[in-house]
């Protein structure tokens, strides 16, 4: 199969979709595989690394998306990516489709096949192509988020640790999953006071087992949440329901029951954010306010340490990676339900039910996709 991999083009994304090992095992299985030049510089990649794992460097995105059979990426398909793409082809990549009706739609009309890195499953009950980015989100989250704390960025001037004599800020991470984790221990282990809320008693016990006391954790309810964010001086929103816009969990109105210059980080931003007033930001303009509340809402924080994220995010898309091309995307999914799962558009269908109903798109079952 011949694998193209084009440069990043979203603003401030650094990552790359195929690292030179990744090529390396897909040469060496008897594929061919092209890289946009400069692909990898981002991420520390040379051209040349490429070239000694047995890749073609190209010149243009063109000629990648042109001459591939299945497009390796890391962040959605942009318009003029999207233009580019065709019946027949395969593109393997986070999508977030729910909310996003015109990547969707343009999508569906390309004819090709998709499969959403964010809904392949394992047998675990995880997202095993989202983990490894929820882990770098998660942890940058307080990172961000005690920047924004700063008083010249905006925020209250709180430090997180606080010092002898005077108490650590409050922290409240809104879902306990593979982000929230990540950040309560990094917030934790600068000192804050964290709380995690979630709806998963299973979950709430396995936080509470594995962390003890690090952090607290309490039932998410919407009571719950109204009456921690009032004490809060940063909440970080981490919830997911797979594949669906994210649910809203803050509203307008409650921004005036918190302190002012208080800090919202929206990692669930990507499924559409889960407070009202988020809206998508880029790393080169991060933060915004609004009712003297400050809100960090970057949809590709990985990308802002490409390296460990291009690296942690290969090393979990490359066994996927190399049954696509060794057995073409319809036989692989058919002998794995969890890359199954993956698929969200094939030849101008839409084959996710929570994109469907996010979207009001009528979905065809992956089941009879692939048999068809
Ligand atoms: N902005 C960015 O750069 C990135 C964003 N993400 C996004 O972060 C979000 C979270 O991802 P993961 O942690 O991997 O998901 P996950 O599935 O591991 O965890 C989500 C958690 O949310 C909980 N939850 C669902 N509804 C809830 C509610 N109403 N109240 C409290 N908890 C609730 C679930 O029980 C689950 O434990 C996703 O939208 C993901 O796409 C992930 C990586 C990078
Ligand atoms: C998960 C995702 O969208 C990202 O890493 O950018
Ligand atoms: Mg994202």
């Amino acid at each position: 199969m011949k694998i193209g991999c084009p440069k990043e083009i979203k603003p401030q994304e650094f990552r790359v979709g195929m690292t030179p090992n990744a090529a390396q095992e897909a040469v060496a299985r008897g594929h061919e595989v092209l890289i946009e030049t400069d692909a990898g510089m981002g991420s520390g990649f040379d051209n040349d690394a490429y070239m000694a794992a047995g890749a073609r460097i190209v010149d243009t995105a063109a000629e990648v998306f042109a001459t591939a059979d299945m497009i390796v990426k890391v962040k959605e398909p942009q318009a003029v990516e999207r233009k580019m793409l065709r019946e027949g082809q395969l593109l393997f990549t986070y999508l977030h489709l729910a909310p996003d009706p015109d990547q969707t739609h343009d999508l569906l009309s390309s004819g090709c096949t998709a499969i959403a890195y964010e809904t392949v499953t394992d047998a675990a009950g995880g997202l095993p192509l989202l983990a490894p980015m929820s882990e770098v989100a998660g942890r940058l989250a307080p990172q961000v988020g005690s920047w924004t704390l700063q008083k010249a960025n905006g925020g209250r001037g709180v430090l997180m640790g606080g010092v002898p004599g005077v108490g650590p800020a409050k922290v409240v991470v809104i879902g306990g999953g593979v982000v929230g984790t990540h950040a309560a221990k990094i917030a934790a282990g600068m000192g804050a006071d964290v709380t995690v809320l979630d709806r998963s008693l299973p979950r709430l016990r396995y936080l509470d087992d594995v962390f003890g006391n690090t952090f607290n954790n309490q039932y998410s309810t919407a009571g719950a949440t109204a009456e921690l964010i009032q004490t809060a001086d940063m909440v970080i929103g981490a919830v997911l329901i797979p594949g669906a816009a994210a649910p809203k969990l803050v509203t307008r109105a409650q921004l005036s029951t918190m302190k002012p210059g208080a800090v919202l980080v929206d990692v669930a931003i990507d499924q559409g954010g889960c407070f009202e007033t988020s809206k998508a930001t880029t790393h080169a303009d991060p933060i915004y306010e609004v009712d003297g509340i400050m809100h960090y809402c970057v949809a590709n924080m990985p990308g802002a340490v490409a390296r460990t994220s291009t690296i942690a995010l290969g090393n979990a898309t490359m066994p996927f990676l190399l049954s696509l091309a060794d057995k073409g995307w319809k036989q692989a999914c058919q002998d794995d339900p969890h890359l199954l799962a993956g698929l969200n558009v094939h030849a101008g269908q839409l084959t996710y039910y929570a994109v469907g109903k996010a979207l009001g798109i009528d979905v065809v079952s992956p089941n009879v996709v692939i048999k068809s």
